[in-house]
């Protein structure tokens, strides 16, 4: 395959003319003309169903489209995989598609001919290979980690260093962001400018304001299908895009919450894997608790501990009764609902209908009457939610598997928000969903802590943090380092606690030595 610099030189690397894709009766796409040009950075925008991954998958050959074209960097057309890659279009998808059972080493150098006998991998050479492009992305100390003890964020960096051996022409990267830390988003985003700068051609998808201000420079935006703007970032475009990815004050969004009540969340002494050790964590009716920290730091897994989801030594009382650690279902029981940072994996049946989803285990008066579902009220309470949360399209029938991956998050987030629970642990909840929706979410949480839940949310984002919570536990190397209210700490200093500096250092840089989860 021939590198960047060899490529001839039109402004365009990519045209795509009149592209359909059809599902059924969805139209994901609805004929579809764009150009994604050399040397910069393209940033894909829309709600969530606009069709920006199904752009993605059509563009990288994955999907054929139902009707239209796509034409790559050499000018030829772009249709399956095999032409894609000819093309040096390669895509590195929402979800992680790595083989999990395999070294870090062995995902990032999979395929690679240079380090490649045959179909059997030169161990030496692969692992030289996979540590080059993990620098700057990861510690080399996880080349040798099986790929799926990492956290989300982690495997994000590793499904990038992968795309980057394959040596693209063109790097397609859906929602990269959505799961990454402040560390890896500056490391991921000094990545694309060097590659743009080299020449080479970056189309990103993402929910994040900050992506479109800080690497874009131009912008198309996706409504039900259709391009409905395209051009270069400038001032005018900008404000769109920040009227787009912002969320609007919400009127249904409770604005003062009572004073924080009494204790319903207590854990103490928790020893938990890879370091875990909180000897004390209270959290009170009416509050929502910020759990801050880089990758790696111990905050899932302490939020998975407090839902039950993991075990650990210690106790975890909900008003007074403690449940038992690693039980999910005794955590439930104990008045526990959990939104898990990786819903593919914990949260969605796939292969149940959006209706199912949402009321799953539900067992309460609304949808119960003693041993008899209420089919009618079921009806009622699955369209409420999926109104409540905005998930599109609106029809409860629909298999989870075929909704877009913003609506699959709002699926877990309604189901785990309908529970009236008395401890609300939420892994990343606004993970992939469009401002409109955040803005939905941040609303239920906040009416769910006024209503007299406790919520412990793991926010990445400061915006996030800063926005939605009242108090930051920040967690570093499995222990908490700092716990204040929210209006009595800046962002510099979540940061520096976070990092472990005394002082915050404003020219931070990427620190690929820490310890990953
Ligand atoms: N395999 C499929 N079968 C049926 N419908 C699908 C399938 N994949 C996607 N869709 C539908 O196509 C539309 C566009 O989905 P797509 O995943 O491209 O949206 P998106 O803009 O990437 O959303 P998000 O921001 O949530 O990731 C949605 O209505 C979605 O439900």
């Amino acid at each position: 395959m021939s590198t960047i610099r060899d490529q001839a030189v039109p402004t365009n690397s990519v045209v795509v003319s009149g592209v359909t894709k059809l599902y059924g009766a969805t139209k994901a796409l609805a004929g579809v003309d764009v150009a994604f040009r050399r040397g910069v950075v393209t940033a894909v925008v829309g709600a969530n169903g606009s069709g920006k991954t199904t752009l993605l998958r059509v563009v990288s050959g994955l999907l054929d489209p139902s009707s239209g074209r796509v034409e790559g960097p050499t000018g030829r057309p772009v249709r399956g995989l095999t032409s894609a890659q000819d093309a040096g279009i390669v895509l590195v998808p929402q979800e992680p598609t790595l083989a999990g059972h395999l070294t870090v080493w062995q995902n990032v150098s999979l395929g690679r001919s240079e380090a490649a006998r045959g179909p059997f991998l030169r161990d030496r050479a692969a692992r030289s290979l996979a540590a080059r492009h993990l620098e700057g992305l990861l510690p080399a100390a996880v080349l040798d980690r099986v790929t799926s003890t990492l956290n989300k964020s982690s495997r994000q960096l590793v499904q990038l260093a992968a795309a980057m051996a394959r040596r693209p022409v063109v790097l397609m990267l859906d929602e990269p962001t959505a799961v990454l830390d402040e560390d890896g988003v500056q490391a991921l985003h000094a990545l694309i400018r060097r590659f743009v700068a080299e020449g080479g051609t970056v189309v990103i998808v993402s929910h994040r304001l900050r992506d479109v201000l800080e690497l874009a420079d131009d912008v198309v935006v996706l409504r039900n299908g259709l391009v409905s703007h395209t051009g270069p970032v400038t001032p005018q475009t900008e404000h769109q895009v920040v009227r787009l990815l912002s969320a609007e004050e919400r009127e249904d969004r409770p604005v003062h919450r009572p004073d924080r009540g009494h204790v319903v969340l207590e854990a103490s002494g928790l020893r938990g894997w890879r370091g875990l050790h909180v000897e004390h964590l209270r959290v009170h009716a009416g509050e929502i608790v910020g759990i801050a920290g880089q990758s790696g730091s111990g905050r899932s897994r302490l939020a998975s501990v407090l839902a039950g989801a993991h075990p650990a030594e210690g106790e975890v009382r909900v008003e007074g009764t403690s449940f038992r650690l690693g039980s999910i279902r005794s955590a439930q029981a104990a008045g526990v609902a959990y939104i898990p940072e990786d819903r593919q994996v914990t949260a969605i049946l796939g292969n149940q209908s959006v209706a199912a989803n949402l009321l799953v285990g539900r067992e309460d008066a609304t949808v119960r009457r003693g041993p008899f579902r209420r089919r009618a009220a079921e009806r009622r309470e699955s369209a409420d939610l999926i109104d409540r949360f905005e998930v599109r399209p609106r029809d409860p029938e629909r298999h989870a598997a075929l909704l877009s991956g913003g609506n699959q998050q709002k699926l877990v987030v309604g189901r785990a928000l309908s529970r009236k629970a008395k401890v609300i642990v939420a892994d990343e909840p606004t993970q992939g969903v469009d401002a409109s929706a955040r803005g939905a979410i941040h609303a239920a949480l906040a009416a769910a802590a006024a209503e007299g839940s406790a919520v412990v949310a793991v926010c990445s984002e400061f915006e996030e943090l800063f926005d939605l919570c009242d108090r930051v536990v920040v967690v570093r190397d499995g222990s908490v380092v700092l716990d204040r209210p929210i209006a009595q700490v800046s962002q510099d200093e979540v940061l520096a606690s976070s990092l472990g500096s005394d002082l915050p250092d404003p020219n931070h840089a990427p620190n690929p030595t820490e310890e990953i989860r």
